[in-house]
């Protein structure tokens, strides 16, 4: 693959962050800051909120009827929250890459990736277009397997390759962040790792934060792990510890972390 030369990508900071469905508040006053260009590991038993929280860093948890985010998200300088801020550009700006493959299911590969350029209003040459699209598909580690047949859909691609058509797709309007919400829990092994390796090359020009289920995987492929926990069936998800994954996997400074990185419970 080409090399990526290293791009500053934005920090994320979260104060006071409560997410509600409706009257439940499902993750509550979560502060945290999510350094540029590092992988950040969101671990946790099911339902402490993970998703939710993640979903918050692009203004998409608000998608659900009923659910609403209280507190402050800061990307760089600039509050996602705001009154003026248009949650369209800012899911532009932090884009997200889903558990199962999601491609556009009638498009091509080319349109797929396209997909997101072409919703812009501006009008792109195709000559440029082009380029981007190659650009985005080189970088997802896919080009070399599509170049020849980009006007076939893109269903027709294996799960792993569809996931790299995905990350692609997100990665063609250069946003700033990615979100991942367990990329690889569809995928076989093979198809697994060559995602994280994805994920280690991206974070040159992106600031990662993933949510997986797999320990393994948050070791090998995270600078940062936060961990969250919940106390009981109805009580909200909260973050427990953040720190650098080496520590969160050695020496957690929480009881309730090393429980859980031990294996003890969840
Ligand atoms: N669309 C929704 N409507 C209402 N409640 C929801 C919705 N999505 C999630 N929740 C609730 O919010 C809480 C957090 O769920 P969330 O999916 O964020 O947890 P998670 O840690 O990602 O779980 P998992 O690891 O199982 O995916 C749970 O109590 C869940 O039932």
């Amino acid at each position: 693959m080409t090399a990526i030369a290293p791009v500053k990508a934005k920090s994320i900071k979260a104060t006071n962050l409560n997410l509600y469905y409706g009257k439940f508040l499902a993750v509550k006053d979560v502060n945290i800051t999510i350094e540029p260009n590092k992988v950040t590991a969101l671990i946790g038993s099911s339902g402490c909120g993970k998703s939710t929280f993640l979903r918050s860093l692009n203004r998409m948890h608000e998608l659900v009827p009923g659910a609403y985010a209280d507190g402050e998200v800061l990307l760089d300088e600039t509050d996602i929250y705001a009154s003026d801020a248009d949650p369209v550009q800012v899911r532009r700006q932090i884009g997200m890459v889903f558990q199962a493959p999601n491609p556009f299911p009638t498009m091509s590969i080319y349109d797929n990736v396209a997909a997101g350029l072409k919703l812009n209003a501006r009008k792109i040459k195709k000559a440029d277009l082009d380029a981007i699209v190659e650009r985005a598909l080189r970088g997802a580690n896919l080009w070399d397997e599509v170049k020849d047949r980009l006007g076939k859909p893109g269903m027709g691609l294996s799960g792993g390759q569809q996931q790299r058509l995905c990350i692609a797709r997100a990665t063609a309007v250069e946003p700033d962040v990615l979100l991942m919400d367990e990329p690889a829990s569809a995928l076989d092994p093979i198809s697994t790792l060559a995602i994280e390796d994805l994920i280690t090359e991206l974070k040159k020009e992106y600031t990662i934060v993933i949510v997986t289920h797999n320990m393994q995987q948050a070791s090998r492929s995270s600078d940062n792990t936060a961990f969250f926990n919940i106390e009981g069936t109805g009580k909200p998800g909260r973050l427990v510890e953040v720190d650098t994954t080496e520590k969160i996997f050695s020496n957690p400074s929480n009881k309730e972390t090393e429980d859980y990185v031990s294996g003890r419970f969840g």
